[in-house]
């Protein structure tokens, strides 16, 4: 019988340099299974749908990773209302002004199923708040000195 050459018949052209760096990537890839290394992505509009009504779980947003929370709501010490009550939203200032103890935090990364897509992410890779820049329509980026200066000018 002829045998398989597992990394000889990986279609490469289909897995990123890290998957090919990564020996247990390669083997997931071959066997048709998603890379265990990257986590699960999701947008908040989607985090959004699950807020434990007609049946859906219960997710919450911390610092752009996605909790999967259903299980613990009854648990929950504060009681099972302050979890649902966030169900489906960014609960981090909420979260993080409750007072939870270092014993909160540890219990919810349990609960972790994945991170927010690159693009809605609101942390930068050091778990800084990114800042936010608004960008004025066309027209109105006149800076203060350029906007007196016209206007001396008439
Ligand atoms: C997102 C909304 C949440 C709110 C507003 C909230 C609020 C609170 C409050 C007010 C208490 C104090 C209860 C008391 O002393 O009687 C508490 C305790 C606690 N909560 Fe939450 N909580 C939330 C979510 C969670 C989640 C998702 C977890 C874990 C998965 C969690 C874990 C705990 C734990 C372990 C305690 C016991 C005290 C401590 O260790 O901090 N909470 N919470």
């Amino acid at each position: 019988m002829e045998e398989k050459d597992l990394f000889g018949s990986l279609d490469l052209t289909r897995s990123s340099s890290e998957d090919r760096l990564n020996p247990l990537n390669a083997v997931l890839a071959f066997c048709g299974l998603p890379n265990m290394t990257e986590p699960l992505r999701y947008s908040r509009a989607e985090v959004a749908q699950k807020t434990g009504r007609n049946g859906a779980p219960v997710w919450i947003i911390y610092k752009d990773a996605v909790y999967d929370v259903t299980k613990y709501v009854a648990e929950h010490p504060g009681g099972p209302e302050l979890v649902t009550d966030e169900a489906g939203t960014d609960s981090t200032k909420v979260f993080h002004e409750a007072g939870h103890t270092a014993d909160a935090y540890t219990i919810l990364a349990k609960y972790k199923i994945g991170e927010l897509h690159e693009e809605e992410k609101h942390y930068d890779a050091n778990g800084k708040k990114k800042k936010i820049v608004a960008v004025k329509p066309d027209g109105q980026t006149r800076s203060c000195l350029n906007k007196v200066t016209c206007g001396l000018l008439g």
